[in-house]
């Protein structure tokens, strides 16, 4: 197998934006879910991405996840590996985007990489080393209140310097218009003064195609899709062929939302003027959950059939999230919720349910894994960065969607 490029997506919407990028510009590219067995996978593959959960748990455990992956798609053949986090970069003080990287650079013995989270089409920019989202700086977006990784500094600099082993120096915008070599000799001298890594900016996907022809031949990228969109687009033609797609299910369908971000919580609001929804009582799920499954189950069955899917979400704007993580704890509101969704999952597969739309990466990740798929082929995107997924096995369709993304209407557009 001659794999061209391994993603390493700390989530598995991540992994999903990531792959649909990759699909859109004829990169033969197949999705796993964690460590698979390469077995199954066809010798024209072109890129893996393998989908971790790996964003918010302890640093140890995030490096440990990532090395596997690593040597995975070393085995595959992988020339170039791209470790895919968040076009809003999200993370704590303590990483994990800082050492993961780092455990990656040594891992590969590089001492140089580059740090690129910009994805303009969904409105993330960078000027000057800040990220900005739809032009407001991150710490002033809805990111400041995510309940797992606030982000309260727009400098990615800064988030690097404080994460990381090294220092972190930029390319800025008016080097990346000079063109790529202009940026090939900027990276050589940012390394030459002993930094590990660049932040590049990016205002649109010109920038990106600068960047995207600048870094092919390094061996380690970081970054949010739109890097990835633009390594695939500098790959020669012999490695892209005929986008693969399929036509998705038209069976049941489910949406599940335990993401609360700004965009998902006015997508809930706007699917609650139009289909069946159902709010998830958090306060039950940690004091007495005993029944409540059920009770949610039996709602489902008595949705009519035919129509809009049923929402089940446990969104909730930012004020009734800090009620609860002051009430039971952050990490025990996270893992309740998450559990819930997963084991709602299982039952509705069990049921016979085609289709499932889930809102959030966390929540992604607890479905997929408890749902025990091993991986994805890659479909039409539903938005940008959101495309239909067919399990391998042809069980499911899903529609992993980040926190963030698609426009108001998504979860009707979706169907
Ligand atoms: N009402 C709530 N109160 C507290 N925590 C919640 C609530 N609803 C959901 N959560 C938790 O918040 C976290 C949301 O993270 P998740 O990654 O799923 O969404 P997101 O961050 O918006 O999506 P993405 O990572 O794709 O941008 C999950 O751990 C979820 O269980
Ligand atoms: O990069 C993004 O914004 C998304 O793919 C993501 O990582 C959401 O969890």
């Amino acid at each position: 197998m001659g794999v061209r490029l391994g993603v390493i997506a700390d989530d598995f919407t991540g992994g999903t934006d990531i792959a649909s990028f990759l699909v859109a510009n004829g990169v033969k590219t197949i999705q796993l879910s964690g460590i698979q067995s390469l077995d199954s996978i066809a010798d024209d593959v072109q890129a893996i991405v393998v989908s971790l959960k790996s964003r918010s748990n302890p640093v140890d455990e995030a490096i440990e996840q990532s090395l596997q992956a690593l040597e995975l798609l070393k085995t595959a053949g992988a020339r170039q590996i791209f470790f895919k986090y968040c076009s809003t970069f999200d993370s704590t003080s303590r990483g994990n985007i800082g050492p993961v990287t780092d455990a990656l650079l040594d891992a590969l013995d590089e001492n140089f990489t580059v740090v690129c989270p910009a994805l303009p089409v969904n409105g993330r920019t960078t000027y000057q080393g800040y990220l900005f989202v739809n032009g407001v700086p991150l710490h002033e977006s809805g990111m400041r209140d995510h309940p797992v990784t606030p982000m309260t500094d727009s400098s990615l600099v800064r988030l690097m310097d404080g994460q990381s082993t090294g220092t972190t120096g930029l390319v800025p915008v008016d080097t990346i218009e000079r063109g790529r070599e202009a940026v090939g000799e900027a990276l050589a001298e940012l390394k030459a003064a002993g930094n590990r890594y660049a932040v590049l900016d990016a205002l649109n996907d010109r920038h990106l195609d600068v960047l995207g022809e600048a870094v092919a031949q390094m061996r380690l990228v970081t970054g949010g899709s739109g890097l990835g969109g633009a390594i695939a687009r500098a790959l020669p033609e012999t490695a892209r062929g005929e986008r693969s797609s399929f036509t998705p299910k038209t069976g049941s369908a489910v949406i599940l939302s335990g993401s609360c971000s700004v965009m998902t919580n006015d997508q809930v609001a706007d699917y609650m003027t139009k289909g069946p929804c159902l709010a998830v009582d958090v306060d039950r799920l940690l004091t007495s959950p005993t029944g409540y499954d059920a009770e949610v189950l039996a709602w489902f069955s008595e949705q009519p059939s035919t129509g809009r899917a049923p929402l089940i979400f446990a969104t909730a704007g930012p004020e009734e999230v800090q009620r609860l993580q002051r009430t039971y704890g952050s990490a025990e509101s996270s893992q309740a919720i998450e559990g819930f969704f997963a084991r709602i999952a299982i039952r509705l597969v069990q049921d016979g349910i085609q289709r499932m739309v889930v809102a959030g990466g966390e929540t992604s990740g607890s479905v997929t894994t408890a749902l025990g798929i091993a991986g994805f082929e890659v479909g039409e995107p539903i938005a940008p960065g959101v495309p239909w997924v067919r399990t391998l096995d042809g069980r499911v369709d899903l529609a992993l969607k980040s926190g963030n993304f698609g426009t108001v209407d998504f979860f009707s557009q979706a169907q």
